[in-house]
């Protein structure tokens, strides 16, 4: 297998604290999640500290990066509150992601064309402890060259309007957008995630695309797990992810 086949998962374990936070329990545990997750096979665990906490708390952010054997991608919203707990925390890795406090979900990529001088001064304050910044976004050109201006080093492809399709079609036509979006920001020299939305039966064409990095996966694969375990629920997700990227 060659680097270009090469990909990780990243396992969101977010919606395992949406399930304690629903009854303030201290179960289920989203470490236990994290350390299962990790024995199965993934590459990293993803969590997103909502400015809202609806899920994720910070004792659960200061809690894994102290015992994931793997790392930890730390998503979190552009706000001087945020900045300074990453800051705080000397986050290794952070997803810089929209947010807006009554959506659903994370519902577009982050606009950095928008607001270049914001983001540039997030990217640099989080380098100054260490951080490596990965900007959330759509694969949109414009966008990925603001994220190379920013001098952000990574990016993950918004992933969700693919997975939203409500045709075979209108899906063809979102992945050959994130087709494009990989090419492009690989040109840009950016190394390249992607995710959101993305399950066992839409995950493949998304894997088989050369050049992308890694794939967080968090709703779906917590949702298999109820079922199956959370250890069955990531080994299966990485063999199928595994085998599209080698298929390519
Ligand atoms: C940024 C992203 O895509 C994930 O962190 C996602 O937002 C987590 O799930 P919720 O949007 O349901 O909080
Ligand atoms: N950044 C995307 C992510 O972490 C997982 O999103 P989802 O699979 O929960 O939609």
């Amino acid at each position: 297998m060659t680097d270009a086949n090469r990909i990780l998962l990243g396992v969101n374990i977010d919606h395992v604290a949406t399930l304690r936070q629903a009854r303030g329990t201290r179960y289920p545990d989203p470490l236990k999640a994290a350390l299962d997750a990790e024995e199965a096979g993934a590459d990293g665990i993803t969590l997103h500290l909502r400015e809202d906490r609806r899920h994720i708390q910070e004792r659960d952010v200061r809690i894994m990066k102290d015992a994931l054997q793997t790392r930890m991608n730390f998503e979190m919203g552009v706000t001087e509150e945020m900045l300074a707990f990453a800051e705080s925390i000397r986050a290794e890795h952070v997803c810089l992601v929209p947010e807006s406090r009554a959506e659903l979900t994370t519902e577009g990529g982050l606009d950095v064309l928008g607001q270049e001088a914001r983001i540039r001064a997030a990217v640099q304050r989080l380098g100054n402890v260490g951080s490596e910044v990965s900007l959330f976004i759509d694969a949109d050109e414009r966008q990925i060259e603001a994220a190379k201006r920013v001098g952000a080093p990574a990016i993950e492809i918004h992933t969700g309007r693919y997975a939203d399709a409500h045709t075979p079609a209108e899906a063809a036509r979102e992945l050959a957008r994130i087709r494009d979006g990989v090419a492009c920001a690989l040109a840009h020299g950016l190394i390249v995630n992607a995710g959101h939305g993305l399950h066992y039966h839409n995950v493949e064409p998304v894997a088989a695309i050369a050049g992308i990095n890694e794939l967080n996966i968090g709703h779906a694969l917590v949702a298999h797990a109820l079922f199956v375990g959370f250890k069955a629920a990531v080994a299966e997700m990485k063999q199928l992810i595994v085998a599209a990227a080698a298929r390519g």
